[in-house]
């Protein structure tokens, strides 16, 4: 096991206090996860973004057409498919995404 060295990166920040690794080898595969990270992120933003889109769409058919801009027992199939997909912490995080799609109610 190599330590890391103390060199500073570009930025003035040693990989080490930039990724909480104690080797180069541990900075360095944190570094490359985490730039695949930052790529998924941007993946599920855009995904998030056009979901809020398609929903804005369904949500205007339904307001134009004299309904209202919410339907409960729809908003309970989404929730528990993420709660079926992730456990708890999905309908958190369903509950989150139904927010971004169709505002506080
Ligand atoms: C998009 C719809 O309208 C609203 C938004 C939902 C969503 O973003 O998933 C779900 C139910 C509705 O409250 C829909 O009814 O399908």
């Amino acid at each position: 096991m190599s330590t890391t060295t103390a060199a500073p990166t570009a930025t003035g920040v040693t990989a080490a206090e930039k990724t909480g690794a104690r080797t180069d080898e541990a900075a360095d595969l944190i570094g490359k996860a985490r730039e695949r990270i930052d790529a998924l992120d941007d993946r599920i933003i855009g995904l998030i973004q056009e979901r809020m889109a398609v929903s804005a769409v369904v949500q205007e058919a339904r307001l134009t057409s004299g309904g209202r801009r919410v339907n409960l027992s729809r908003e309970m199939e989404v929730l528990a498919h993420y709660r079926d997909a992730l456990g708890k912490p999905g309908t958190a995080l369903a509950m989150t995404m139904l927010e971004l799609c169709r505002g506080r109610i």
